[in-house]
């Protein structure tokens, strides 16, 4: 019997409209409706029985969190259903991976979920779009996707929510997973999976956003020479909970950046190291950063260590305890 894959689409370059078929970039995202994608797929229909539905329309560097709470809820309602065998969501590739992994942490479903877009708009030669939406109904109606968290499925590659990062500005196969390589691939339409991920996601997750409709405020702040720390102090009479550093290469600070974070940190606000390096792990480092009670984001880059930090501030602002959720998320 064909699964039933729910498709709920959020815009972004897959459905975007250009003014030329040789235009790739300044077109219109997130222009061109669900039932018009799914039209341009006919084979779709082979493979499972897809129904469609719009949560948005934007251009993903747009994407806010009271959209990922929306998305969160209807996937655990659709997922919930006995009729309903997975979900695949339509994202610009902007923001896909913040969204992939805030998913992969808030819906307690082992049915899959599986994020696509595209890098060339839906009027475009040679578009991407309808191959990738093809590709991730087909891994979200294999026996294989089930239990192994959010993926993502572009230009042939499955990646895990958590790893998958976007690489290149324009490329096709603009994600990859710098640290820990994919999960596997599809090859002639067939989805083949190698491994899965070990950390903490979706069933097991202790997360839960249920009744929340503010996320804490978190910021992100970037490394550079002659860094002196004032968007720390900038952030903090903001009202940020946390902040994100993108340290250089390990989690790296400057001197006058470490002292502005650790005054921060000393009047409550997580402070988590992350890295402006495009791979790689933070790990503990100097001992003046564990000694100002910052925390290593490991291989998650600014973004995602943001989320994690987001997730877990809704629970606890204790040092120690946030330290655990970098170590098994
Ligand atoms: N390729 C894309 O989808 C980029 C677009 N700006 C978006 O994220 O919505």
């Amino acid at each position: 019997m064909k699964k039933h894959i729910y498709i709920l689409a959020t815009g972004g370059t897959i459905a975007g409209k250009a003014a030329s078929e040789a235009a790739t970039t300044g077109y219109e995202a997130g222009a061109i409706g669900i039932a018009d994608l799914l039209a341009a797929v006919p084979e779709l229909r082979q493979y499972a029985d897809v129904e469609g539905e719009q949560i948005a329309s934007i251009d993903s560097k747009d994407m806010t969190s009271a959209i990922w709470l929306r998305l969160a809820a209807r996937c655990k309602e659709l997922l919930a259903r006995e009729d309903v065998d997975g979900v695949v969501i339509t994202h610009g590739t902007d923001t896909m991976e913040e969204t992939a992994y805030f998913l992969h942490l808030t819906v307690h479903s082992a049915k899959p979920i599986v994020l696509t877009g595209a890098m060339r708009p839906a009027t475009a030669l040679s578009a991407d779009g309808p191959m990738n939406l093809l590709q991730a109904v087909r891994v979200a109606a294999t026996d294989e996707a089930v239990g192994q968290g959010v993926l993502i499925v572009l230009d042939g590659t499955i990646e895990s929510a958590r790893d998958a990062v976007k690489m290149h500005t324009t490329a096709l196969d603009t994600f990859q997973s710098p640290e820990v390589g994919a999960l596997g691939s599809v090859h002639d339409g067939e989805p083949v999976f190698y491994r899965g991920p070990l950390r903490r996601h979706t069933a097991q997750s202790t997360f839960s956003v249920e009744g929340v409709i503010e996320l804490p405020r978190v910021a992100i702040l970037y490394a550079h020479a002659d860094d002196d720390g004032f968007l720390v102090e900038a952030a903090v009479q903001s009202g940020c909970q946390g902040i994100v550093y993108a340290g250089m290469g390990n989690g790296s600070i400057p001197a006058r950046a470490e002292a502005a974070l650790a005054r921060a940190a000393a009047e409550g606000v997580a402070v988590v190291r992350s890295t402006r390096s495009a791979a790689g792990r933070v790990t503990r480092a100097e001992a003046s950063y564990e000694a100002n009670g910052f925390i290593a984001s490991d291989t998650l880059n600014p973004a995602k260590a943001r989320v994690l930090l987001q997730l877990t501030l809704l629970q606890t602002d204790d040092t120690a305890a946030i330290r655990k959720m970098f170590k098994i998320y």
